[in-house]
Order: C-alpha cells, then sequence, then structure tokens
C-alpha cells in the first residue's frame, strides 16, 4: 500500500534528482529570472530583515541576491540548526565578515554566536527552500519539518514568507499533511 509519506518520499527524492541535474545554461538563466522577480518585489524592497538560506543540494545559487542585499543594506539571516536540538533551528546575522562552518547536513552556516541571534517574528521576509511545489503553493521540503514548524500560524504575525524554486520542481498536486502550511507566493523560473 502506498501511504501518504512514502508519495512524499517518492517526490522529494525524484525532484531532488530533477534539481540537482537541471543543466548548467538553463540554471543559470532561471537563476537570472529568479533574481530580477526578487529585485522588483515591493515587499522585499521594503523589507530591512531577511531571512536566505546558503544553497546546497543544487538549489538556486542564492549568493548573488545576498550581495545585492548587502549592497541594499538590509540585515541577512541565514538559519542554522540547534546545536542540542536538531529538530530546531534559528537565525543567525550574515555579513562579509561572517565566518562559516558546515552543519551535520554538510549545509554552510554562521558559526554560533548568540549576540548574532534575531528573533523570529523581527524577520520581514522568509525566502524558504523548497523541494517540490504545486499550483496550491504546497511544498515539500527536506523531510524534518524544519520551515513547516518555523512558519506554522506565520498569517498572525507580520513575516512574509517567499518560496525560491526552479519551475521544475513544480509538481501538479502535492498531497498535503495536516501541518503543512501553504506559501503566499513561490518565486519560480
Ligand atoms: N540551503 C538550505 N538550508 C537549509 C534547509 C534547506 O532546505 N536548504 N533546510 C530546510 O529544512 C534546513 C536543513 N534541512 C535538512 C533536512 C534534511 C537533510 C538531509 O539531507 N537529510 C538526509 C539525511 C541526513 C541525516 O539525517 O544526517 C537525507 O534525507 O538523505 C538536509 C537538510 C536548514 N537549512
Ligand atoms: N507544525 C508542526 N508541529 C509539529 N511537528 C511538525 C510540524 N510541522 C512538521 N512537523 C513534523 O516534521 C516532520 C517532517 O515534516 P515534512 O515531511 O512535511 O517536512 P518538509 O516540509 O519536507 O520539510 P521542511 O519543512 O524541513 O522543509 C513530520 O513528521 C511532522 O510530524
Amino acid at each position: 500500500m502506498h501511504t501518504q509519506s512514502s508519495v512524499t518520499k517518492e517526490i522529494r527524492s525524484k525532484v531532488r534528482n530533477i534539481r540537482r541535474e537541471l543543466p548548467h545554461e538553463q540554471r543559470l538563466k532561471a537563476e537570472h529570472g529568479i533574481y530580477q522577480q526578487i529585485k522588483k518585489h515591493p515587499k522585499v524592497s521594503s523589507a530591512k530583515h531577511i531571512a536566505i538560506f546558503l544553497s546546497f543540494d543544487g538549489e538556486l545559487n542564492t549568493k548573488p541576491i545576498i550581495e545585492y542585499f548587502w549592497q541594499q543594506k538590509k540585515s541577512i539571516f541565514i538559519p542554522i540548526i540547534h546545536p542540542f536540538n536538531n529538530d530546531h533551528m534559528f537565525f543567525l546575522r550574515y555579513d562579509e565578515q561572517t565566518e562559516l562552518t558546515r552543519n551535520r547536513f554538510g549545509i554552510l552556516q554562521p558559526k554560533l554566536d548568540v549576540r548574532n541571534i534575531i528573533p523570529y517574528k523581527k524577520l520581514d521576509i522568509i525566502f524558504t527552500p523548497l523541494v517540490a511545489f504545486d499550483e496550491r503553493n504546497y511544498r515539500i521540503g527536506m523531510g524534518r519539518g524544519y520551515y513547516d514548524r518555523l512558519l506554522a500560524g506565520y498569517q498572525q504575525t507580520d513575516i512574509y514568507p517567499i518560496g525560491l524554486a526552479f519551475t521544475c520542481q513544480k509538481i501538479s498536486y502535492i498531497p498535503n499533511q495536516p501541518w503543512d502550511v501553504q506559501l503566499p507566493e513561490i518565486i519560480n523560473a
């Protein structure tokens, strides 16, 4: 029998492969399109505190957009995995001087310094990584529920989450779980 969760796992593994194997030329073109959409986004333009992620596993390259944000004097924050409670993540300031280290998944993250932690509710925009998304803006992530927990109840805050993805990560229907968060917007190209 196919359980919902085995379907989700299958989608995750297939789309992770597609994302990793996106041909270089197509990737660059799509990234350019995504950067343009981000740059002309009114909510992003007015944001002060922006959470984004450092790319891995074939995710679109966020470094050029982070550099653009630095030029715009925006404060940038990157998720880090909680050192004792691996189910939780929080956000640390990231600027040109920040030292990075690899977490247990091999993803670069700022070195933990409590002075650089931002309380989640102070974030204006949370650029959200995802593996697959559908027409309704449901998403499948890397499978540990970090962003589902983080974004649960975001509607009651001033936070605006925006998914970032290649269009090749779009599928027609994601069998969503009760805790899955529907994003208000997913920028893709
Ligand atoms: N760039 C980026 N940073 C991010 C995320 C992301 O999706 N993208 N995350 C979004 O949530 C969090 C990390 N989530 C992750 C969840 C699972 C695995 C992963 O590779 N799991 C392996 C098993 C590895 C293990 O358990 O040690 C696997 O599924 O094969 C990686 C990251 C925080 N940082
Ligand atoms: N709001 C929540 N409260 C409690 N547990 C949650 C919540 N959201 C997700 N979880 C737990 O996290 C686990 C992983 O969820 P799921 O497979 O939907 O993650 P995902 O969306 O792929 O990953 P991510 O959100 O990290 O990108 C689930 O087993 C679920 O029990």
